[in-house]
């Protein structure tokens, strides 16, 4: 896992294009109704299919119940499911058996007493995720807030430890977050819309190009 990049949230054909003609990873199909980035099941479908062999299909998912993923599965046929709820390792098992796809666990990090569970999830995931928690306010979304967390925390970790970052990038402080952590992948939705759910064509460009030189910077 070295120098992957991961977009969010798409939703439309045309950015999409854009972000595979850029060169992202991984693109994140969001399947929660009450985000301003859901997408239906036909649109998702046919997103999924301009994106195959491109980059790497994500559902992302909030404590989906197996009829919820059978269908975006049966849909998207994604590589891999994004569990971005309060899915319980029991819960993760569960799913990765039914389903037999790839899983990034997302977990909220505010505080060094977050990074205890990144052992255990991080060993039922093939990707784990770090992204910031949600603000306590009412009607939040469990992710996409464009909100970073800080990427101080992470220098404690085992530098073996391997993660996505996310959480408040941007073209302008990516570079910063790969040097500062080290992740070896990173993952972004607001920072590349011009208001939530509409994805910026030449944000998406330039937030690529920026992890693409960091990375570079790095030997990655
Ligand atoms: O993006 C959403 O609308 C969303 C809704 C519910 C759960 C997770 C969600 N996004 C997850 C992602 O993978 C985002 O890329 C990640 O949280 C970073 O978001 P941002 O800070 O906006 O770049």
């Amino acid at each position: 896992m070295d120098g992957l990049i991961k977009i969010c949230g798409i939703s439309t054909p045309e950015t999409l294009d854009v972000a595979l003609s850029a060169g992202a990873d991984f693109i994140g199909f969001a399947r929660f109704p009450k985000s301003p980035r859901h997408v239906g099941l036909d649109q998702a479908r046919a997103l999924s299919r301009q994106a195959a062999g491109r980059a790497q299909r994500v559902v992302l998912l909030v404590d989906a119940d197996d009829a919820a993923i059978a269908e975006a599965v049966e849909a998207i046929d994604p590589e891999f499911l994004q569990l971005h709820g309060h899915e319980t390792e029991d819960r993760i098992r569960e799913i990765r058996d039914r389903f037999g796809r790839q899983i990034i666990k997302a977990l909220g990090i505010a505080e060094e007493a977050d990074l205890a569970g990144i052992a255990s999830y991080g060993a039922l995931s093939d990707l784990l995720l770090l992204d910031a928690k949600p603000p306590r306010t009412s009607g939040a979304l469990p992710g996409g807030n464009g909100l970073p967390f800080d990427w101080r925390l992470l220098t404690k970790l085992d530098p073996d430890t391997a993660f996505m970052l996310s959480g408040g990038l941007t073209s302008d402080n990516v570079a910063e977050a790969i040097r500062l952590t080290g992740a070896k992948a990173v993952d972004v939705s607001s920072g590349v819309e011009s208001a939530p759910g509409i994805k910026d064509p030449a944000r998406i460009e330039a937030f690529i190009k920026a992890a693409r030189a960091a990375y570079a910077a790095k030997g990655q």
